[in-house]
């Protein structure tokens, strides 16, 4: 199991889960159990599956993982290795509310994923599909499309409720009748398209990208000595259409995946504009924290991007701080050329949950940042009895050698605050600062705290109140 498990397999479990958009985890199987996964050493007994498919691959339906106990997962596993991807995920895009929609498995005539009301009836059988073959049928009331995958033995089917068509149809009839097609072919083109549409994320980023659902969230960083607000990350949100709130850990691996991260980073550039130039006019000058993917650290768009950035928000390059993860430096020697160019030209970077990943700490802290952000693992253990609490204090011990800067994040207790403080740690943030928050409450807060507005207003809560316990 070691050798299954040791650095080197563990660092390819992880590429498999980056660069397979759909894919939440990859692990290695042994006796009915993940022994460890592109999560790391966390095993999770799984048991049997519940199915094996014609080519062999077994399924689990309704996975449970024991670090995301409430969630239910899919297992594809070949007796070696399993892919385990979100349930919801297959079906989860936006749809018209009269459709409803599943992933089925052919094998077992079983539903792995399915939106809205789902009879087993509309389910195709093996038979009446050939492999990347698709048929509209009518079962009762119902106008069913069926798609079989051209390689799994799965199919998505799609449910239409006639009487809505027939609605949608009426209202469509001066459209086709001057190209003389038939209803049936307007049907099959719908169907086919949510049949079609919903097999992919990254189409409805694309989709949400046009319609403009993203938004940005501001979390703040303050100064730990006295909690002043410095500046702040800019997270990204997602609301679809259908009001349904996509966290950026489930789309920003499939935008990347999909090679799609650089619009995603371009829509954030643009989001921020109007709070960066509030913050460019602002006396103290505070920041924000971008993030950008490792695509974006390697493409010659992002620093374009970013001067338009600067040249429409009037900020200067030093109110910019870039976060890069760890996995934008794989290539050191790539990652330092390009970490001086932007430096050179003013910005400030900072490497992003600093020793979550593979590299070499010591390797990471010869790239010439300027800060690094102590990931919230790290920080959870500073105040408890942990093996990994003696890592954070290294952490700090090597940045201060190297003389960088240091922003703790995922501050959630006052007693991490004392610790963080004690170990000459100056900025951090976190839920016991503030939760990420609109640009106009981002900007309320860093007003209220500049001595003049601070003498007519009381500072904001968020704050305030929490500034006592620390
Ligand atoms: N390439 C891009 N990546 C982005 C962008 N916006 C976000 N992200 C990355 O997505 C990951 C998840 O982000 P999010 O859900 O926004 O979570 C952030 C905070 O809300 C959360 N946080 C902060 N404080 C606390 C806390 O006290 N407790 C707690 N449980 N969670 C907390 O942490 C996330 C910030 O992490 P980090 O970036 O590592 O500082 C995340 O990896 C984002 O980077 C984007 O525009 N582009």
């Amino acid at each position: 199991m070691e050798a299954r498990c040791g650095p080197v397999e563990r660092q390819r479990l992880q590429r498999s889960d980056v660069i397979h958009s759909y894919v939440q985890l990859v692990g290695v199987l042994e006796d009915g159990r993940i022994v460890c996964s592109s999560a790391g050493q966390t095993p999770a007994r799984i048991g049997p599956p519940d199915l094996v498919t014609s080519n062999g691959y077994d399924q689990w339906l309704n996975l449970r993982l024991p670090f995301a106990a409430e969630e239910r997962f899919i297992g594809i596993g070949n007796g070696k290795f399993i892919a385990v991807v979100h349930k919801a995920l297959p079906v989860d895009t936006t749809i018209p509310r009269h459709v409803s929609l599943a992933i089925i498995s052919l094998a077992g005539q079983r539903v792995l994923s399915s939106r809205r009301h789902f009879e087993r009836r509309w389910m195709p059988r093996r038979e009446e599909l050939k492999p990347g073959g698709h048929r509209t049928v009518l079962i009762g009331d119902r106008l069913i499309a069926q798609v079989r995958s051209d390689t799994m033995d799965l199919a998505a089917v799609a449910a239409l409720d006639e009487a809505d068509y027939q609605q949608e149809l009426a209202s469509a009839t001066w459209l086709l009748a001057p190209i003389g097609m038939g209803g049936g072919f307007l049907l099959a083109w719908l169907l086919w398209r949510v049949a079609a549409t919903q097999m992919s994320l990254p189409a409805a980023i694309r989709s949400g990208l046009r319609r403009r659902e993203f938004f940005p969230l501001f979390q703040p960083i303050v100064r730990l000595a006295d909690q002043r607000v410095v500046g702040a990350e800019a997270l990204i949100r997602w609301r679809r259409s259908d009001g349904q709130l996509v966290a950026p850990d489930r789309f920003i691996g499939a935008a990347e995946g999909a090679g799609l991260i650089g619009l995603v980073t371009a829509e954030m550039f643009r989001m921020v504009e109007k709070t960066l130039a509030v913050l460019a006019r602002h006396q103290d000058t505070p920041y924000l924290s971008l993030n950008l993917s490792p695509g974006d650290f390697h493409s010659d768009d992002t620093e374009q991007r970013l001067h338009t950035l600067l040249a429409r928000s009037g900020a200067s390059a030093s109110q910019v701080v870039l976060e890069i993860t760890e996995r934008g430096f794989a290539d050191i020697g790539h990652a330092r050329v390009v970490v001086n160019r932007l430096r050179g030209q003013g910005f400030r970077v900072s490497i992003d949950d600093f020793g979550t990943g593979y590299s070499s700490l010591s390797d990471l802290v010869r790239l010439d940042v300027d800060t690094i952000k102590i990931d919230k693992a790290f920080v959870d253990s500073i105040d408890a009895v942990a093996a990994t609490n003696h890592i954070a204090a290294h952490i700090v011990e090597m940045a201060h050698g190297m003389s960088l800067g240091m922003v703790a994040e995922g501050i959630e207790r006052g007693s991490q605050v004392q610790v963080l403080r004690s170990w000459g740690v100056e900025y951090g943030q976190g839920y016991f600062f503030a939760q990420p928050m609109s640009g106009d409450d981002f900007l309320a807060l860093v007003h209220a705290q500049t001595p003049r507005a601070a003498a007519c207003e009381r500072a904001p809560s968020v704050l305030g109140e929490l500034r006592d316990e620390a």
